[in-house]
């Protein structure tokens, strides 16, 4: 299996289940792994054959810039969602972080994979 990925992706949103986080943007950084066959692009050198990580960026910062949830774990589910379902991507791996969220720790978050590996 062949994976495209986009390394600390980070987005400025609202997000946190505390009033104060309900009022200031916050940075998200996002870990993408997305599983793709690779060879026809190769083959022809052609974009129209690949899983363009730009356009899938453009995206997810769009989403994510107008978001406001409470929880990582909802912004994850949904980000996963639409990378499986707008971009054909049978299985994706996601680290969500949450810099600075949490004294001692430089971050916070969660990983999740979701769909079939082949
Ligand atoms: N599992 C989670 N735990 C916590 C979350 C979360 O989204 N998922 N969020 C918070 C607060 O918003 C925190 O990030 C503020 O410091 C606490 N725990």
């Amino acid at each position: 299996m062949d994976i495209v990925f986009i390394n600390d992706l980070r987005i400025d949103t609202i997000i946190g289940i505390y009033d104060w986080e309900r009022e200031v943007r916050q940075t998200v950084s996002l870990d993408l792994e997305m599983s793709s066959d690779i060879r026809q692009a190769a083959a022809t050198d052609d974009i129209q054959y690949a899983l363009n990580y730009k356009s899938v960026a453009k995206r997810l910062i769009e989403f994510i810039e107008g978001s406001e949830f409470l929880l990582v774990e909802t912004m994850a589910e949904q980000v996963c969602d639409i990378v499986r379902s707008e971009f054909g991507v049978a299985w994706v791996k996601l680290c969500l972080r949450k810099p600075g969220a949490l004294r001692h720790s430089r971050d916070v978050g969660l990983i999740i994979e979701r769909g079939e590996r082949f």
